[in-house]
């Protein structure tokens, strides 16, 4: 019998269902569990790479982790069959803590307002942007920009077909920003390339995702930053075949020289309406100074009466203008 601090014979407990034991002691023990990559989700279906032996392995969720609460990119805890054999499945019984998150606005049927996160634990967001056909939109690249200083990423920006337009005027535009610019020209058919070299410098040995619209030339520059894709997402072929993706997951590839790129096929929108404009001047550390003059409650948007940031002169001012447009950017309605 529990003690329930009382005598009174009215008081009564509910039976614990689990018995009178402490829930830690009737779970199984996970010491044993070994630590894992997620590089791919499936109906269902966990693709990872084991830490220490690099071992492929398909796993399921354990049920107590609860829905979609699992993202490539993750580090996990696995028990279970971790042989990797043929029709075997593991367990992940733990997702370890995240070092950054880029999310998504939930799709149509999903509880509104919700996002879920599609990668995880990634250093660096690519922006692959072409500079011409299609032509380059700032609203895109804004909006990754926000997510990716929201979700504590560092953003870099890869414009792609240097062949066929002049970049200054879309550099012009991002001047007053602290952002990497690389550029790169592929020409598969000639095996030629230009700047590809400063991409693979750029991801090895670090985690990054690559985000850009359709035809932008995503799909050509992972081929020639990782010949064998295949192999690296545990030898299924079929779903690396490009272009005919249709899920919106994320899919990951081990890079030759370490490091790994996670490639975004599909993913059309992310969810920036969380984004609080106090977070978003982290990514501006020049302007905070400003903004510890601003009312309480201050949103730094242009209309704002009394905005400490409304101080700025010259080149800080630039500075500003950039961050509100990407605070506005959070309530665009275009896509990425
Ligand atoms: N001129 C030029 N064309 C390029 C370059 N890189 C890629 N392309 C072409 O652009 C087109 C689109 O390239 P993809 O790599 O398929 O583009 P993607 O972004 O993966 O597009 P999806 O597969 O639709 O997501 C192809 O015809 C490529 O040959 C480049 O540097 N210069
Ligand atoms: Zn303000």
């Amino acid at each position: 019998m529990r003690d329930t601090g009382t005598d009174d014979p009215r008081v009564r407990i509910r039976p614990n269902r689990r018995g009178s034991r402490p829930r830690t002691k009737i779970r199984p023990d996970y010491d044993d569990a070994l630590t894992a990559r997620v590089y791919r989700v499936d109906r269902g279906r966990y693709h990872l790479i084991l830490d220490e032996s690099g071992t492929a392995v398909v796993s399921v969720k354990a049920r107590e982790l609860g829905r979609g609460a699992i993202a490539v990119g993750d580090r996990v805890a696995v028990v279970g069959d971790t042989s990797g054999r043929k029709d075997t499945l593991a367990r992940i019984v733990k997702v370890l803590e995240r070092t950054s998150t880029l999310r998504r606005t939930a799709e149509e049927g999903e509880a509104a307002g919700n996002e879920r996160v599609i990668v995880a634990n990634a250093d660096k967001l690519l922006i692959i942007t072409a500079l011409a056909q299609p032509e380059p939109r700032t609203g895109m690249i804004d909006r990754c920009l926000v997510a990716a200083y929201d979700g504590g990423m560092e953003p870099i920006l890869v414009l792609t077909k240097s062949d066929l337009a002049d970049p200054t005027p879309l550099l012009d535009h991002y001047r007053n920003l602290e952002m990497r610019v690389l550029s790169t020209w592929i020409n598969e058919e000639m095996g030629q390339t230009d700047g590809v070299d400063v991409v693979a410098s750029e991801v090895a040995g670090s985690i990054s995702v690559l985000v850009g619209h359709s035809g932008v030339g995503k799909s050509t520059l992972i081929n020639a930053l990782v010949p064998d894709a295949e192999r690296a997402t545990g030898s299924v072929n079929e779903v690396t075949g490009r272009g005919r993706h249709t899920s919106s997951s994320a899919i990951a590839f081990d890079l030759a020289d370490g490091g790994v790129i996670i490639d975004t096929p599909g993913v059309r929108s992310f969810g920036l309406a969380h984004v609080d404009p106090d977070m978003l001047l982290e990514a501006f550390p020049d302007l905070i100074p400003l903004a510890e003059e601003c009312p309480r409650g201050c949103t730094h948007a242009e209309t704002e009466p009394e905005c400490g940031l409304d101080s700025a002169t010259e080149q800080t001012a630039e500075r500003v203008e950039s961050y509100r447009r990407l605070l506005e950017a959070r309530h665009n309605a275009e896509q990425f």
